[in-house]
């Protein structure tokens, strides 16, 4: 199978040599799509890399019926519609590190071009202006920089104001005392560090919280002459306040790298003399570029190969070490969750999951989720898949509950999943058996001791002498093979189940058969 990847901005042609060099993927490259063109084409693609000009909208996730992973060769993944990936089962991807340093060192240059008014005087000179007085500037030792966002970028730039002698004062909900200590950093409020500083840099996403979280009233506090630095998102700093803020001569200079709607050619901030401005370039360096795109690169190849990536955005990512505990349960526990779609008639009300033994030591979100695609899979398609298998659960008002235990009912490890609709509540556990891999423990209230694969009859039963014969003897009439059988009873002469793995799926007419019999009360046919 050869997986298509399209690249829709301009990305390092030696940052995609994992996609060029993989054997079963087609790169093909096409920048400057509008909107309706990459809508027309996206139906073709199992890939799509971005950097933040392609914005990946849900109209465009809609028609994506392919579509597996959006990578962003970069940080910020506003411009990628996260809600309509999750809901389409896509997940999307991002290179977290790779520019971090270009950033901050974008973000220190702006600082010190702010401080010293580099562009203004250059620009002054290359009109033939030898202007001295115009151009004085302020030094940065001794001055306070507030660092709005103390994440990855955050982090640097204030390690290098320290360089420049500078004080720190940082706002960031996760920064606590002792990582603000290591770093030499003060911290408080946003509003602390809005009053505070004589330099404001922001290093935020842009997220529904931060949007215009520098307003009019955050000028307002703000000392006389502050400056502004937004190397992070356009909208995190509010234009229009800031404008005024500048004409009023509350702050006396601005650079800004990015804007609220992008392109900014024709801006107004652009018009005023303190304000000093780049077209979104604090990842455009080489080595900044040739990391992201290596980094997204391995997380296509990886998740369209192995289903696995590095750097998920709309998923938690599972360290590897966690990752290399759990993976031998996945198996299990998609398998339990399409076992009982089987046993369940009408709509699942609610799901509970059950981890105990050795379980119980680890993070099982990933297996909770693999069983909710187990649940949802036979009914809704493939396209149900890790992404999407919780948000769709909670779509139709399914409540999921996990609980661990740590009583061992004699297996190592056991995971229990009962699911209740209206009418019926079913239950089944299996364990991972040392050595012999998955087994089907339990169902309901029935011990057993299935692998969980293949053809399955689950025949409920009275339990009388003689079912179990007529049984074998009907399918070996009809040809049918059975090549492992489970028995158990509630008690003798009561209610039994009789679980037969065959080799061949039962038609509807060995159905109709078996159903002849007077002993059989329900018989399931199931395709694990
Ligand atoms: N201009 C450019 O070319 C580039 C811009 N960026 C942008 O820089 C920003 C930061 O990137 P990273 O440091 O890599 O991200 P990061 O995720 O490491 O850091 C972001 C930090 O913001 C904090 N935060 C979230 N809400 C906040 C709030 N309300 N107030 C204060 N802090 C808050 C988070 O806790 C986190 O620590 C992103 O918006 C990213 O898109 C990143 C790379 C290049
Ligand atoms: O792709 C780019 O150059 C923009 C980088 C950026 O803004 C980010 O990584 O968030």
């Amino acid at each position: 199978m050869t997986f298509k990847v399209l690249i829709s901005d301009p990305l390092s042609e030696d940052g995609i040599k994992p996609l060029r060099e993989a054997d079963n993927i087609q790169v093909d490259i096409d920048t400057g799509l509008s909107p309706d063109e990459l809508t027309e084409k996206i139906g073709e693609y199992d890939a799509l890399l971005v950097r933040s000009q392609t914005k990946v909208t849900r109209d465009i996730i809609s028609q994506a019926s392919k579509l597996k992973i959006i990578g962003r060769a970069g940080v910020g993944v506003d411009n990628i519609d996260l809600s309509a990936a999750t809901e389409y089962g896509v997940i999307v991807v991002n290179a977290p590190d790779g520019n971090t340093n270009s950033a901050a060192e974008h973000t220190v240059a702006m600082l010190m071009s702010l401080a010293r008014k580099i562009p203004q005087a250059f620009l002054a000179l290359k009109n033939g202006k030898w202007d001295r007085k115009t151009h004085v500037g302020v030094e940065l030792k001794g001055k306070t920089l507030g660092v709005v966002g103390m994440g990855r970028i955050g982090a640097e730039v204030a390690a290098r104001a320290k360089g420049q002698r500078m004080n720190v004062i940082a706002y960031d909900p996760f920064l606590t005392k002792e990582r603000a200590d290591k770093l030499g950093v003060d911290f408080g409020s946003v509003e602390d560090v809005i009053v505070a500083s004589d330099f404001i840099t922001v290093h935020t996403p842009l997220i529904k919280e931060t949007k215009h979280l520098i307003n009019k009233d955050a000028f307002a506090k703000m000392k006389d002459g502050v400056r502004i630095i937004n190397c992070a998102r356009g909208g995190i700093i509010d234009e229009d306040a800031l404008y005024d803020a500048i004409k009023s001569g509350k702050v006396a200079g601005a650079a800004l790298d990015v804007f609220e709607e992008e392109p900014a050619t024709d801006h107004r901030l652009l018009e005023l003399p303190e304000v000093i401005a780049t077209p979104h370039l604090g990842a455009s360096t080489v080595e900044a570029q040739e990391n992201v795109a290596i980094d997204v690169s391995h997380d296509v190849v990886r998740y369209l190969t192995e289903d696995v990536a590095k750097n998920p955005v709309n998923l938690p990512s599972v360290p590897k070490e966690l990752m290399n505990k759990i993976e031998p349960y996945f198996h299990l526990s998609e398998k339990l969750g399409t076992f009982l779609t089987y046993l369940i008639p009408g709509v699942i009300e609610e799901i509970n999951i059950s981890y105990s033994g050795e379980l119980t030591e680890l993070e099982v979100a990933p297996l909770t989720r693999n069983t909710i695609k187990g649940l949802l899979k036979r009914h809704l398609g493939d396209h149900v898949n890790d992404v999407n298998a919780s948000y769709l659960a909670e779509k139709r008002g399914i409540q999921v509950n996990e609980n661990k235990s740590s009583t061992p009912r004699g297996f190592t490890n056991l995971l229990k999943v009962e699911v209740k609709t209206k009418e019926v509540t079913r239950s089944i556990a299996g364990t991972l058996l040392n050595g012999l891999g998955p087994r089907i423990v339990q169902v309901d209230a029935y011990s057993v001791d299935l692998v969980p694969e293949g053809d399955l009859v689950v025949i409920k039963h009275n339990d009388r002498p003689g079912v179990i014969g007529k049984v074998g003897s009907l399918l070996a009439e009809r040809g049918i093979n059975i090549a492992a059988m489970q028995v158990g009873r509630s008690d003798v002469g009561g209610e039994a189940i009789m679980i037969l793995t065959v080799d061949k799926y039962l038609e509807d007419a060995d159905v109709e058969a078996l159903n002849e019999f007077e002993e059989i009360e329900k018989l399931t046919a199931m395709e694990l």
